[in-house]
C-alpha cells in the first residue's frame, strides 16, 4: 500500500471578492465563462480530489490558465482555499491556525520558482540560508545546512560569489538548494526548469532525479513541457479549465486519454516504445476450441456462420494451437479432429512486445497475428489495421 502524503478533497478556488455566490452557482452545474459574466469571479480550481504519494514525482500539466500554479499555491496554502480540504500527512490545513501552518511550512514543504527569486545583495550561501535565518536558525548552523545543500547541487565552491555572476542554470541550483536546505518532505516546483535553455533544462531534471533517487522527498512539479513530465513524473496530473480530468502514469494516460484536450498533449509521441501488444490484441477474431469429436467439419461450420476465412484454435486452457483457414479445412474435410497449424509459419507475438518490435510481423503476415502469454494463452491478435490505429499518433505527427 501507497503512503499518502498530500490528499486533496473537494478543493475550489474563486478569485474575487464573492466567492460563495459563484461556488453554489459552479456546484449547480454553471459554466465557468457564465458564472464570470454573471458575478466577475474567477474559478481557478474547481474541485480537485486527488492524493499524491510520498516518494513519488507528481507533474502537474495543462495549458496556460488551467489552474497549475493556483493548485500548487493552495497545497502550500500560499492561496487560500475558497472550499474542501488539503491534508498533509493527514492534517487537514485549511482548518490549521497560522502559527500551525506556519511550522508545517517550514518543516515540510519548500517550493521552487521559475523565476530563480535570489536576493541580488545576498551572497549565494545566505541566499540558500535565508529561509533558515526567517526560521530563526542560528548563522553556524544555516550555514552548515546551506552548505551541505549547495553541496548537493554542485555549487559548494560559489558560496561567496553574488547571483549576478552566476548563470541562469547555476542561479536555479541556487534556487533548488535553498528549498533543499530545510530538508523539506515535499518540493513544490512551479515550471522551475521552464527559463532555462534546452541543455540545461535536460542536465537540471537529470540533476533532480539523482537527488530523488538518493533522498525520496514528494515532489509536485509543473511543467507544460510533455518531455519533461514524461521524463519526471512517475504520474501526471492533466489540467482542463480548473479541473483535473486525468491522473495516471504517461503510459497509462497515453493508452487511455480521457478527452480530446489530454489526447492532444501525447499527439506526435511515439507510442511504439510505449504500448505493447497486449493492449492493443484484439479478441474479435473467431477462436475454435479443440474438443474431442469436433473435427474440420464443425471449424468450418463456425467459420461460415461467423462469415470469416480463419479461426483460432485453442485448447481448453486458453492456450493457443495455431490458425486454420477455410480453405485449408476443405482440403482435409470429415476429420475427428483438427489439425491445428494447418498454415506452416504462424508468428506469435508475445504479450509483452513493444509495438515498434511488431511492425515487421504484422506488416508480413495475411491474417490477424495472435498474442501469447508466457503460458501460450491466447490474448487476441493483432490485425493490420489495429496496429495501424494504435500508431496513430506518431502517423499524424509524420503527416504533419
Ligand atoms: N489573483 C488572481 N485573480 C484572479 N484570477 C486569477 C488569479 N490568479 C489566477 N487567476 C485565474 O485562475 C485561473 C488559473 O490560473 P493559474 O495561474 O493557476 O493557471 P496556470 O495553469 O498556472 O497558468 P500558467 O501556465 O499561465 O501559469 C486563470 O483563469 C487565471 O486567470
Amino acid at each position: 500500500m501507497k503512503e499518502v502524503k498530500i490528499e486533496l478533497k473537494n478543493v475550489y478556488k474563486i478569485f474575487g471578492n464573492s466567492p460563495k455566490k459563484a461556488l453554489s452557482l459552479l456546484k449547480k452545474g454553471m459554466q465557468k465563462e457564465e458564472i464570470f459574466r454573471h458575478t466577475a469571479q474567477s474559478v481557478g480550481v474547481c474541485d480537485a480530489t486527488f492524493q499524491i504519494y510520498k516518494g513519488e514525482i507528481f507533474v502537474i500539466m495543462g495549458l496556460s490558465g488551467s489552474g497549475k500554479s493556483t493548485l500548487v499555491r493552495l497545497i502550500n496554502r500560499l492561496i487560500e482555499p475558497s472550499g474542501g480540504a488539503i491534508l498533509i500527512d493527514g492534517e487537514d490545513i485549511t482548518t490549521m491556525k497560522s502559527s500551525s501552518l506556519r511550522e508545517v511550512r517550514r518543516k515540510k514543504m519548500s517550493m521552487v520558482f521559475q523565476s530563480f527569486a535570489l536576493l541580488p545583495h545576498l551572497s549565494v550561501l545566505d541566499n540558500v540560508a535565508f529561509g533558515l535565518e526567517l526560521g530563526g536558525i542560528s548563522k553556524t548552523e544555516r550555514h552548515e545546512k546551506a552548505k551541505e545543500a549547495l553541496l548537493q547541487v554542485g555549487l559548494l565552491d560559489y558560496v561567496n560569489v553574488y547571483p549576478d555572476a552566476l548563470s541562469g542554470g547555476m542561479q536555479q541550483r541556487v534556487g533548488l538548494a535553498r528549498a533543499l536546505a530545510n530538508n523539506p518532505d515535499i518540493l513544490l516546483m512551479d515550471e522551475a526548469f521552464s527559463a532555462l535553455d534546452p541543455l540545461i533544462r535536460s542536465e537540471m531534471q537529470d540533476e533532480l532525479l539523482k537527488l530523488q533517487s538518493e533522498q525520496e522527498r514528494t515532489i509536485v512539479f509543473i511543467s507544460h513541457d510533455l518531455d519533461e513530465a514524461m521524463k519526471l513524473g512517475d504520474r501526471i496530473a492533466i489540467m482542463q479549465g480548473g479541473e483535473v480530468v486525468q491522473i495516471g502514469s504517461s503510459d497509462e494516460i497515453l493508452k487511455n486519454p480521457a478527452n480530446d484536450y489530454v489526447r492532444s498533449f501525447f499527439k506526435g509521441v511515439n507510442v511504439g516504445g510505449i504500448i505493447s501488444a497486449k493492449d492493443i490484441a484484439s479478441t474479435q477474431q473467431v477462436t475454435i476450441i479443440q474438443k474431442d469429436g469436433q473435427g474440420t467439419l464443425m471449424a468450418l461450420q463456425i467459420l461460415r456462420e461467423h462469415d470469416r476465412n480463419f479461426g483460432y484454435i485453442v485448447d481448453r486452457k486458453k492456450r493457443f494451437l495455431g490458425i486454420v483457414s477455410v480453405d485449408s479445412l476443405r482440403e482435409k474435410p470429415k476429420r475427428d479432429s483438427i489439425d491445428v497449424a494447418f498454415l506452416k509459419e504462424t508468428p506469435v507475438i508475445e504479450a509483452d512486445a513493444c509495438l515498434n518490435d511488431i511492425v515487421g510481423i504484422v506488416a508480413n503476415t495475411p491474417y490477424s497475428v495472435p498474442v501469447v502469454d508466457e503460458n501460450q494463452k491466447y490474448l487476441g491478435a493483432i490485425s493490420k489495421a489495429s496496429l495501424l490505429k494504435a500508431l496513430d499518433y506518431q502517423w499524424e505527427d509524420e503527416h504533419e
